[in-house]
């Protein structure tokens, strides 16, 4: 296991507690110590849905098993990894990764049938994610209904946005409805922040750039403004999202074209990002293409991921350290190089081997750049260990 960043999970008493992760196409599930901070079961579904689905999990020090499978929804990765589990759970709590809280939901919370219900309502605010979560919730709630299990929010670290980077420029009465900003990828921002511990600078900004993208800056510890919204649309080219478009041509979309409302937000989720620019959603793949759609794609993705990052300097009044994380933020030199070449008027200068190599520190100037492999199951297993005791499950 590789997680040798410290970690400060250790509470009384030591527990197991099970981390549940989905993504548009994945399932992650680790079982984590609380106490020594290492995940003891790694168990990883990818590409559901798709002909060519795996599972890799790794237990221990063992090496990781591939077994290739078709697995054509979430429901049957969920019941594959029962089968991973067998009888007798191992843990005594379950966190779930939950992209929105909403208004009401801030801290993480223990999950109850009402919870679940008002998470629901959530639904069309996140729509790739949030019926995956709760799905995900039912399943593990209904295998394991004598297991206290919590919700972590994706949305938590930005509580602390100021008004000025929270509220939409609407009428009062479409304010008063809760449309404003919430920000999102908050679990991975918070792991940034343990890895960097004590050498985390003021004036931060985090790139996590996975298939969703989102940038945020950070003050002391707190996030001051992201790049996601009211939904995780909002902001940067994502694997398949569209990020920023006027709202003008989307009315325009909505009366001109005839598009409905349902087509909109297939087209703005599903179908927009890298996807709709060159056909294909995975960075990889496009780097590797090299086909002109290919490159454009990869220059309209790092121009918007650079601009974000200058209007956060912006906003910081100056920049200390800059983080690189996500599947594309830490695996692609080639993008990090192409965020950060124009760059050097802000002090942000990469070192080219270090880059290429993939290595931890990459800077040759003034700004401190890292890339950093984030692990959102470490910090809910940290959100979990940290809350208060459940209340009594009713069995
Ligand atoms: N070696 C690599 N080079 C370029 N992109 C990569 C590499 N490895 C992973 N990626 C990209 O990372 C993205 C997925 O990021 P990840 O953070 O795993 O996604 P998710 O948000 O679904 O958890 C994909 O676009 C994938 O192509
Ligand atoms: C909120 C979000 O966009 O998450 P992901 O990157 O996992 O899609
Ligand atoms: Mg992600």
């Amino acid at each position: 296991m590789d997680d040798t960043a410290p970690t400060g999970l250790a509470r009384d008493p030591p527990m197991h507690i099970l981390v549940i992760n989905a993504g548009s196409s994945s399932l992650k599930a680790e079982l984590w110590d609380s106490s020594s901070a290492q995940a003891l079961l790694r168990w990883h579904a990818q590409r559901i849905g798709s002909a060519h689905g795996a599972i890799v999990s790794q237990s221990g020090s063992a090496p990781a098993r591939r077994q290739v499978q078709m697995l054509s929804s979430h429901a049957d990765a969920f019941q594959a990894l029962l089968r991973e589990l067998g009888g007798q759970p191992a843990f005594q709590r379950v966190g779930h990764r939950v992209v929105h809280g909403g208004p009401d939901y801030v801290r993480s919370t223990w999950l109850d049938d009402r919870v679940c219900a008002e998470l629901r309502r959530l639904v069309p605010l996140s729509p790739l994610h949030q019926p995956l979560n709760l799905q995900l919730i039912d399943a593990s709630r209904q295998a394991w209904p004598a297991i206290p299990q919590a919700a972590v929010f994706d949305t938590e670290f930005h509580a602390t946005l100021p008004p000025v980077a929270r509220e939409y420029a609407l009428p009062q009465t479409w304010r008063d409805w809760g449309v404003r900003r919430y920000g999102f990828h908050g679990i991975a921002c918070e792991d940034v922040l343990h890895q960097l511990g004590a050498a985390r600078a003021s004036r931060l900004v985090i790139c996590h750039l996975g298939s969703g993208a989102s940038v945020t800056a950070v003050r002391d510890g707190a996030s001051v403004d992201t790049s996601m919204g009211m939904t995780p649309l909002e902001g940067l080219v994502m694997a398949t999202r569209s990020g920023d478009v006027d709202p003008g041509a989307l009315l325009y979309l909505l009366r001109e074209r005839g598009v409905s409302p349902a087509e909109l937000d297939r087209g703005l989720n599903e179908a927009s990002g890298l996807l709709g620019l060159a056909g294909d959603r995975d960075m990889a793949h496009l780097l590797a293409a090299d086909t002109p759609a290919a490159r454009f794609a990869v220059e309209l993705f790092c121009y918007r991921v650079r601009k974000a990052i200058g209007a956060y300097a912006a906003a910081l009044g100056g920049l200390d350290q800059l983080v690189f994380s996500g599947g594309i933020g830490e695996n692609a030199p080639a993008v990090r190089a192409a965020i950060c070449a124009p760059l050097d008027f802000l002090g942000v200068r990469l070192d080219p081997a270090a880059n290429a190599a993939n290595e931890a520190r990459l800077a040759t100037g003034p700004v401190d750049v890292h890339r950093i492999a984030v692990n959102e199951n470490r910090a809910i297993t940290r959100a979990v260990a940290a809350l208060p005791a459940p209340p009594a499950v009713a069995t």
